[in-house]
């Protein structure tokens, strides 16, 4: 339905030329929840400014059922925005209008009658849960609230796309699961298409069905998250499950050495990548090396039948199966890495 074709962008600074975009071919289909990561400065913005031409690209095509954006009529174009709503990080409501008012926006700027605009809005605050607050205005609203206020503004002119820019960056864990709850219900419901920019692992997990990787304006990778976890090495990947080394709690790392001495046993912190699942893991170490081993902390995602994550296990048998329990993971080429001894 979506087809983006080897679009590229640069932008000129001061003599510099910056790469934005370099020959991103990327294909979404109707109903997809797409999620967009990448590092800092890597092109996602840029990409997603470009489907709806918000941003001019140099070079490609962006076609929606069939149409090519690129080279729309101003006209045209017009007409084919008004089917892609967009999202951002900090709302953008206009502050002298009341949540009413902004929802009514994009219907008044299309000339829609005043009777269809109080159909339409109502039914929209009714979508986002804020039909009692019709008359207030942004300031006197939470950051959820106001996200909800902009989504119903989205949707107001019925589109079959929605671009979120980082829409939950600027929320609390539980306001964004809300707001990811309301994404996924309008995705279902109203059948709309939705390409998101996230930087975090969990809200890909939470809604997306397909992930695309961006790195230095060029696509690195996609496919299910799933897929990318298990058979991608990309470093932007591996960023994205592993952020940095899991902290020790205090205890342990007050008393923590960091050479082997008699008595003391090793920490070990392992990643589960797919391939590794934590269950068996412990069985082995239990049935093969009659192990006893304290779990210290865990950080695991369970993605279908798959885990991926890390697990921070204090390893304390005897000096032998100790080191038996590391070989086998070394054998096994399960990656670890020993954070002390205690
Ligand atoms: N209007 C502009 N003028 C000049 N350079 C720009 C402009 N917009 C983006 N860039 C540059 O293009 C590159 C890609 O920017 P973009 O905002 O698309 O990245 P991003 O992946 O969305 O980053 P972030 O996660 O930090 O928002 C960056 O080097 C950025 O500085």
């Amino acid at each position: 339905m979506i087809v983006i074709q080897n679009l590229s962008k640069q932008f000129r600074h001061k003599n510099q030329v910056y790469q934005a975009l370099d020959k991103v071919s990327l294909d979404i289909a109707e109903g997809d929840i797409v999620g967009i990561i990448g590092r800092s400065g890597a092109g996602k913005s840029t990409l997603i400014r470009c489907v709806n031409m918000l941003e001019r690209p140099d070079e490609g095509a962006v076609m929606i059922h069939g149409r090519n954006l690129a080279t729309c009529t101003p006209k045209q174009l017009a007409d084919e925005r008004k089917k892609i709503g967009m999202i951002f990080q900090h709302f953008n409501l206009l502050s002298s209008r009341t949540v009413f008012d902004n929802v009514a926006l994009p219907l008044e700027l299309d000339k829609t009658d005043k009777a269809t605009i109080h159909r339409k809005v109502t039914a929209l605050l009714e979508v986002v849960g804020l039909q009692n607050k019709a008359d207030e205005y942004p300031r006197s609203l939470s950051g959820g609230q106001k996200q909800r206020v902009a989504i119903a503004r989205a949707l107001a002119n019925d589109p079959h796309l929605l671009l979120c820019d980082e829409a939950t960056s600027a929320l609390d864990p539980e306001t964004t699961q809300s707001i990811l709850q309301l994404l996924r219900d309008i995705n279902r419901r109203l059948n709309i298409t939705i390409l998101l920019i996230t930087h975090e692992m969990h809200v890909v997990k939470s809604i997306c069905n397909h992930v695309a990787v961006i790195d230095q304006g060029k696509l690195v990778a996609q496919g299910t998250l799933e897929t990318l976890l298990k058979e991608s090495q990309h470093p932007v990947i591996q960023q994205f499950i592993h952020t940095q080394a899991m902290s020790l709690p205090p205890d342990i790392y007050n008393t923590l050495q960091p050479e082997y001495t008699p008595g003391l046993h090793p920490l070990v912190e392992i990643e589960l990548e797919g391939n590794v699942a934590f269950d068996s893991l412990v069985n082995t170490f239990h049935s093969q090396y009659h192990l006893p081993y304290k779990l210290i902390k865990a950080d695991i995602e369970y993605l279908g039948s798959t885990n991926f994550g890390r697990v921070l296990l204090h390893l304390q048998g005897t000096d032998d199966s100790n080191r038996n329990a590391l070989l086998y993971l070394n054998s096994h080429h399960i990656k670890n890495t020993i954070r002390g001894y205690a």
